[in-house]
């Protein structure tokens, strides 16, 4: 159970997602296969994007992240819930209405080199839903795909060449001028920076942001990584178990979380400098991250929380705001932001200027 959607403030939402649900049915046999079970890989979230706006979408790997964005993108049917966009439930769509909605909603994937064909070059793997959207015609086509390379600050002339041609940054430049070639309006940037070096994951997250403001496009980008997330989005979510388990403006999720599982993450933020390593506190959760087969009763997170109570076990706390918009679900909400160790969210703040550190250089050096 979840309450309504956390609202983003001022001005109009893009989207609205509500009590949204993936389950994926667990089949057993070859021939006569039979359900012997249920992965609730998404399980009841709701949450709105304002237009223009960034929602980060962070958690552990497995808990629910890359479903959530393919669920609301209509990639796979949700088994419940609805997904508001311009009025329409994107749930609701079939066929060409559904054909249609998709030109406005894309997704730009982790590895740009899976995503991207390798026995096409550039300029027909960006020029191919141009046409098949009908979007434009002949020579018209080649003189998009160049304009889209040069907005994603790549040559033109490399339409003629093939991806294996290009590095990893180039690959990821070539993916989002795909996603961008059909001129959406949301976009689900799925770890888009995660395969790639940190200085040039710098690069290509000041490239995003760029290109949201020029095309006023609204992103939720899903990371594991706190501090991009933190860089990019106006607001940041957080999973654990196909649940939402918190959700605010930014910076108030870093300077006072009130989750014990953001807590965690935040603690676990690796900071390459040894001067900070030697003051880690680390919030160590105990046991393993359960199975989305069988998950916990109660709060999902109880088995691994330092601060549970008995209740715990037995209700599901409701996604409640403590004010301002900032959401969390959990029993003991009030108490734990002053459980927080100092120094994890030092830590977490100071990995956080060094990116935004980079992030600066490589906008000065691109001037
Ligand atoms: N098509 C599918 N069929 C069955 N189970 C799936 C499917 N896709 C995802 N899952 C399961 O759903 C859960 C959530 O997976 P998901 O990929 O959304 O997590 P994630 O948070 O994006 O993780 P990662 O960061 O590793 O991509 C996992 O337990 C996964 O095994």
């Amino acid at each position: 159970m979840t309450s309504l959607p956390p609202r983003s403030g001022d001005g109009a939402n893009l989207i609205e997602v509500q009590n949204l649900e993936m389950h994926f049915p667990v089949t057993r046999g070859i021939v006569f296969q039979r359900k012997v079970g249920t992965i609730k890989a998404v399980d009841g979230i709701s949450f709105a994007i304002k237009k223009g706006e960034t929602l980060g979408l962070v958690g552990e790997s497995g808990c629910g992240k890359s479903t959530t964005g393919r669920a609301i993108l209509q990639l796979y049917r949700p088994t419940a819930g609805s997904v508001i966009f311009e009025g329409q439930d994107l749930t609701q769509l079939k066929g060409d209405a559904l054909r249609k909605m998709r030109r406005r909603v894309q997704m730009i994937f982790q590895d740009p080199y899976a995503s991207l064909n390798p026995r096409m070059t550039v300029g027909d793997i960006i020029g191919e839903p141009i046409r098949v959207h009908r979007l434009r015609e002949g020579r018209a086509v080649r003189e998009r795909v160049e304009e889209l390379l040069g907005l994603v600050g790549l040559n033109p002339a490399f339409a003629n060449r093939y991806p294996h041609e290009f590095s990893g940054g180039q690959r990821q430049r070539i993916g989002i001028a795909r996603a961008l070639a059909v001129e959406p309006q949301f976009v689900v940037c799925d770890e888009p920076v995660s395969a790639l070096d940190v200085s040039i994951q710098a690069q290509v997250v000041n490239l995003l942001e760029e290109l949201q403001q020029k095309l006023g496009l609204t992103y939720l980008f899903i990371a594991h990584d706190l501090s991009v997330v933190k860089h990019i989005s106006d607001r940041v979510a957080v999973m654990y178990l196909g649940k939402m388990v918190e959700l605010s403006e930014g910076s108030k999720l870093y300077s006072m979380p009130l989750h014990p599982y953001t807590q965690a993450l935040l603690s676990a933020v690796p900071i390459p400098d040894p001067k900070v390593e030697l003051q880690r506190r680390r919030i160590i959760l105990e046991g393993d991250v359960p199975s989305p087969l069988n998950p916990p009763s109660g709060c999902h997170f109880h088995t691994r929380c330092p601060i549970m109570i008995p209740k715990c076990k037995e209700e599901d706390p409701p996604f409640t705001d403590y004010g301002d918009g900032h959401f969390a679900a959990c029993w003991r909400a009030r108490e734990s932001a002053e459980l927080m160790p100092t120094v994890a969210r030092k830590q977490a703040e100071m990995l956080a200027a060094r990116i935004s550190a980079d992030i600066a250089k490589v906008k000065s050096k691109t001037g």
